[in-house]
């Protein structure tokens, strides 16, 4: 069988690790179900071109035990099935069908949605499994094992995922060695493929040439696995479009600042990150929450995590990020998503890079990221990438200065500041006493809603501080002058 046969003559050794276990869970699924229980679910994407010749490979090896028989592989009897739709790729399209003709596939062509589809497939067929080749990091891996259940409110089948732990690099690895064909989009500069609509050659691939066209090279050339993503335009565009689907239609954007610490809450260490993080974020018209200094506790961290990002639109946590004993951070943001930490490979690389010479037994233990739900955000400026969990923002910083350089690069990559309108704000200083001003003060809150009213003073009877904000200047104004008008003139102070 050739794909067995390059892969045994490679001496890629992690590819064949990562070959040996995936073609190991294939038997067994194959050993557990009937050869008509059993569906592959292939869409010509490199991940499912890699799961077709592990399956053929596979099924030649499962037989092999069975008959110990030697014979070649002329059909492939899996059922096979591919949603097609409207906005695919034409190459894919091509593909698919190219491949299915190659390789003796009997392709089932469903023309619905995936639920729709698959309700229907099993009720005409007594199907109980489906490969898939789905790999941790896709946003659809969240939580799901080489052998998953389908989701509750799915029709009920296993899904198995033979490849779910490979990385970018094992797949391209895989498909170079066992020189086997796969769609021609990827020869452009395409790194994963999804719709026409949300799919894009990846910038990172992108070659400067004189002419006037873009040229791209090869996906297999895209040195940071990590970016396969990049050139999925909509999902990876900016910021608000990571915000949680349950959050609310509001224009400004709440931010939550979680610090995690026992030695601020002991007052050993003060806190100075959330002070700057707190005014970082609202000079770019962010909305702050809410500020909150946790234990070094997985739980602690996991319940406010889980409360915090289901009411903001994004959390930022600092502190406990690291490898010792009471850095948690990592695991209760884990914890809070229902994940759990596994290794991320290429992050370990990053570190390994960095601390090389520290580096101590098999395993970085700072190398373990929540699973499915991290993105690295890479910058120039940044020995190590920052991590994002969905709509969780977890900082290394450790000082103000660490702090500045992950802030300016985390506006860089994310147009922190781009997706939302900037607030507008006053400040009046007067020495009018509280009693004086608390009634006007609440009256002109029922005259101007959309204008936010803060008061603040540095000393018990030093002056008293009002802060006007809004989105309107023009509103500030006259919120201002009918304060004004509500007492005698030049009570007020403008500061600024
Ligand atoms: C064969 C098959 C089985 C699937 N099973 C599930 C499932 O059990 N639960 C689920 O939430 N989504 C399931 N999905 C949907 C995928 O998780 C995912 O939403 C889909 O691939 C859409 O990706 P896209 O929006 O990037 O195209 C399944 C999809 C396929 C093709
Ligand atoms: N339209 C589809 N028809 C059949 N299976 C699909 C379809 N879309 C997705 N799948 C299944 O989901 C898996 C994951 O899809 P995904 O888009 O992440 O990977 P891919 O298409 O194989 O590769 P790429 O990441 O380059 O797009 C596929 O390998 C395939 O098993
Ligand atoms: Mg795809």
């Amino acid at each position: 069988m050739e794909i067995d046969k390059a892969i045994g003559e490679s001496d890629d050794k992690r590819l064949k690790t990562k070959y040996n276990n995936a073609i190991f869970v294939i038997k067994r699924a194959l050993s557990l179900y009937s050869i008509e229980e059993v569906t592959f679910s292939f869409n010509g994407g490199k991940d499912s071109t890699v799961l077709l010749h592990l399956l053929r490979a596979g099924y030649f090896l499962h037989k092999k035990e069975l008959s110990s028989s030697n014979g070649g592989l002329s059909s492939f009897p899996v059922r096979t099935i591919y949603f097609e739709s409207p906005s695919a790729f034409t190459e894919i399209n091509a593909f698919t069908y190219d491949a299915a003709q190659t390789y003796g596939i009997q392709l089932d062509i469903i023309r619905q949605d995936f639920k729709s589809g698959l309700e229907a497939l099993l009720k005409a067929n007594p199907i109980r499994a489906i490969f898939l080749g789905v790999r941790i990091g896709d946003p659809t891996a969240v939580g799901q094992e080489q052998f998953s259940p389908s989701s509750p409110g799915w029709p009920p089948f296993m899904r198995v995922n033979p490849i779910l732990d490979w990385s970018y690099r094992d797949v391209w690895a895989f498909l170079l060695t066992c020189k086997v064909k796969y769609c021609s989009l990827y020869d452009q500069g395409y790194t994963s493929i999804g719709s026409i609509h949300d799919t894009v050659p990846n910038a990172l691939l992108s070659v400067n040439d004189t002419s006037s066209k873009e040229k791209f090279k090869p996906a297999y050339l895209l040195s940071d696995g990590r970016l396969e993503r990049a050139g999925r335009v909509k999902k990876n565009a900016a910021l608000k479009n990571d915000v949680g689907s349950d959050s609310q239609n509001h224009e400004v954007l709440l931010a939550s600042v979680i610090a995690v610490g026992d030695e601020i809450l002991s007052g050993t260490v003060e806190d100075q990150l959330g002070l700057s993080l707190c005014k970082k974020l609202t000079s770019v018209g962010w909305s702050v929450q809410q500020t909150s200094v946790l234990r070094n506790d997985i739980d602690s961290v996991s319940e406010e995590v889980d409360r915090q990002r289901s009411i903001c639109d994004m959390v930022f946590i600092y502190g406990g990020v690291g490898p010792l004993h009471s850095d948690v951070t990592l695991a209760g943001v884990a914890k809070a998503f229902g994940v759990r930490l596994a290794p991320d490979e290429e992050f370990e690389e990053y570190l390994r890079h960095l601390i090389s010479e520290q580096c101590t037994g098999d395993r970085n233990e700072m190398a373990q990221l929540p699973e499915g739900i991290t993105e690295l955000l890479h910058h120039e400026k940044l020995s190590v990438p920052l991590i994002k969990c969905r709509n969780v923002i977890v900082l290394a910083a450790t000082n103000t200065e660490e702090l500045e350089k992950e802030w300016e690069c985390l506006t860089e990559l994310t147009k922190l500041g781009g997706s939302t309108s900037l607030m507008e704000s006053k400040r009046l200083m007067t020495s009018l006493t509280d009693v004086e001003v608390a009634e006007p003060l609440s009256k002109l809150g029922l005259e101007f809603p959309d204008i936010y009213l803060g008061c603040y003073r540095k000393s018990r009877r030093g002056p008293i501080i009002i802060c006007l904000k809004g989105k309107d200047n023009a509103r500030i104004d006259s919120a201002v002058q009918a304060l004004c008008k509500k007492f005698k003139e030049g009570v007020f102070v403008d500061m600024k």
